[in-house]
């Protein structure tokens, strides 16, 4: 290897290795052209062709790699990152992994969240249940559990829970119901180390993840219009920088390529038939760098 990037170390980036997190970080990371784990019980890839190296490692941990400057990036959720109190920063939301973060009792145990006052919390993110309660200037017992917060109830170690919630059938189970707002709102993110400098070769593993998100969000929308209803056609396809207008063989009548959100373009779609598009085509973008 004779050029000035090879020469560096190789980005180190730090991947769940399990848990909700763990498939779609590695999708999304092959989607970005990286080589990714064949087999679950790998610990760590070189991609030796993009210089960089992944770490699989428990979703909990890879705030605190990350915030010692062991591993230069992470995937992991904003709650753990918050739990962990680690000197990372957030730097992107990669849209994945979504959850909320509830305190929930049987019915009757809380009419509010200043009920907690003097109550024993079961939950395994102690960090951000302490620092919930002492926002509000509560004090309360927080016992820390590994999992299955739900069932701690029931065996009486606990009069509150305090979890992640995602389709809320584990709390109907259990017969618990939520007390009060979400604490947090979460997803995957990708930290770096709070105040450090950019680690050599983040800028292209950045920019990879970001073609990734904007190719899951956008679709290119193609369609052919006569020329006295393209200004309407345009404002309702304005693209990123404006959309590409080409002429067409059939005199008064140009063809529009503008990229648009994923999310209503089927209604896009109807708005431009109705103004008179024809041949309205939509694609979905495989990879991109804006
Ligand atoms: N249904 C869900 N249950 C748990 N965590 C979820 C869920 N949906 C999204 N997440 C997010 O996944 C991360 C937790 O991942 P983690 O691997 O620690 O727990 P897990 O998915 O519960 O796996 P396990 O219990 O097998 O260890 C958090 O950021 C959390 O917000
Ligand atoms: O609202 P829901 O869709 O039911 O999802 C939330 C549940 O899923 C997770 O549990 P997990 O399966 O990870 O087991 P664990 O409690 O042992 O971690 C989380 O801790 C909740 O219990
Ligand atoms: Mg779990």
């Amino acid at each position: 290897m004779t050029t000035t990037t090879t020469e560096l170390p190789p980005l180190r980036i730090a991947i769940p290795n399990k848990g909700s997190l763990s498939q779609s970080a590695t999708e999304m990371l092959r989607e970005a052209g990286y080589r990714q784990r064949s087999d679950s019980k790998q610990l760590t890839v070189m991609d030796t062709d993009n210089h960089v190296e992944f770490f699989y490692l428990r979703p909990r941990d890879i705030a605190l790699y990350v915030g010692e400057g062991t591993l230069d990036v992470g995937i992991t959720g904003r709650d753990l990152l918050l739990d962990s109190g680690a000197k990372a920063d957030e730097v992107r939301q990669l849209g994945f992994g979504r959850s909320r973060f509830r305190f929930a009792a049987r019915p009757g145990t809380l009419s509010s969240l200043d009920d907690l006052a003097g109550k024993r919390i079961a939950t395994s993110y102690v960090g951000v249940v302490r620092r919930h309660l002492e926002e509000r200037g509560l004090e309360a017992s927080v016992i820390r559990l590994d999992g299955a917060v739900e069932t701690s109830i029931q065996l009486g170690v606990a009069d509150v829970i305090a979890d992640v919630v995602e389709t809320g059938s584990t709390l109907r189970q259990a017969g618990l119901e939520i007390v009060g707002d979400t604490i947090l709102e979460s997803e995957a993110v990708l930290v770096t180390q709070a105040g450090a400098s950019e680690p050599a070769g983040f800028e292209v593993f950045k920019r990879r993840l970001d073609g990734v998100l904007v190719a899951r969000s956008y679709v290119m929308m193609d369609y052919d219009i006569d020329r006295e209803h393209l200004s309407d056609a345009v404002a309702l396809t304005p693209g990123l920088e404006g959309p590409t207008i080409s002429p067409l063989h059939r005199e008064d009548w140009v063809a529009v390529r503008a990229m648009v959100p994923r999310d209503g373009s089927q209604r896009l779609m109807d708005q431009l038939w109705a103004i008179g598009a024809r041949a309205i085509l939509l694609t979905d973008i495989h990879a991109c760098r804006l």
